[in-house]
């Protein structure tokens, strides 16, 4: 099963509560309002928070297990994380942002190039700019391309047309759909955006 939760979160006073399971094959969106909890739950799987209670197993892998005092590291999670707000290395070259993620990669976890990368996302001419001088667009596809490189077994993607312009969209649905569709990983996806969610999600769990 890909992805297969059951866990709480505390965030300050507030109890978060999530039980889901996904089925083998394309992409799961989150969906729901500001401030239900979307990102949090991307968080305690990556293992950037931690639950006090539950599971978590991607890929019948268990990544989190309170009762089993499981807890891995988030560089043993094999999660590529796109992030809302992106967090490339402002001072790195596109070059470097990108290399970051593939020496986060032991040789044998790696599944795709450098220049593949480069090509499936067409950011071949961008390597030698800093991210300020990027489109959102283009800040967009680096920053995939960087989890992409780490070598994961799973995707979580966090609102990543927010930073895009409407007439960047288009490219980068396409290049969300060619992950679904040609890199066979497991998705989960956050979106507030019911438009978006109808075209990309083969199902979609409310928060
Ligand atoms: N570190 C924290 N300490 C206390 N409260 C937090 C913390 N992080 C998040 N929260 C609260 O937890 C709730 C869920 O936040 P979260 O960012 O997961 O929501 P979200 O669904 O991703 O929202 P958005 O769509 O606006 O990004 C919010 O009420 C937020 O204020």
């Amino acid at each position: 099963m890909p992805f297969d939760v059951a866990i709480t979160l505390q965030r300050g006073k507030l109890r978060l509560d999530y039980a889901f399971q996904t089925e083998k094959g394309g992409l799961t969106a989150l969906f729901g309002p500001s401030g239900a909890g979307k990102t949090s739950l991307l968080d305690a799987i990556a293992g950037l928070a931690r639950p006090s209670e539950g599971r978590i197993l991607v890929e019948d892998r268990v990544l989190f297990d309170k009762a089993r005092r499981i807890d891995l590291r988030p560089e043993q999670r094999r999660c590529g994380y796109v992030f809302q707000d992106l967090r490339l290395f402002p001072h790195k070259s596109v070059r470097d942002n990108l290399l970051y993620g593939w020496r986060l990669a032991p040789a044998e976890r790696r599944w795709m190039d450098f220049d593949a990368a480069l090509g499936f996302l067409g950011i071949g001419h961008l390597l030698d700019r800093r991210p300020a001088t990027l489109s959102g667009g283009e800040a967009q596809r680096v920053a995939i391309g960087r989890a992409l490189l780490s070598g994961p077994r799973f995707l979580l993607m966090d609102e990543p047309l927010a930073s895009v312009d409407a007439e960047r969209r288009e490219e980068i649905l396409t290049v969300i759909e060619r992950i679904r569709d040609e890199l066979a990983l497991p998705i989960l996806y956050v979106s507030h955006d019911r438009a978006e969610v109808d075209r990309l999600a083969s199902r979609v769990i409310a928060i």
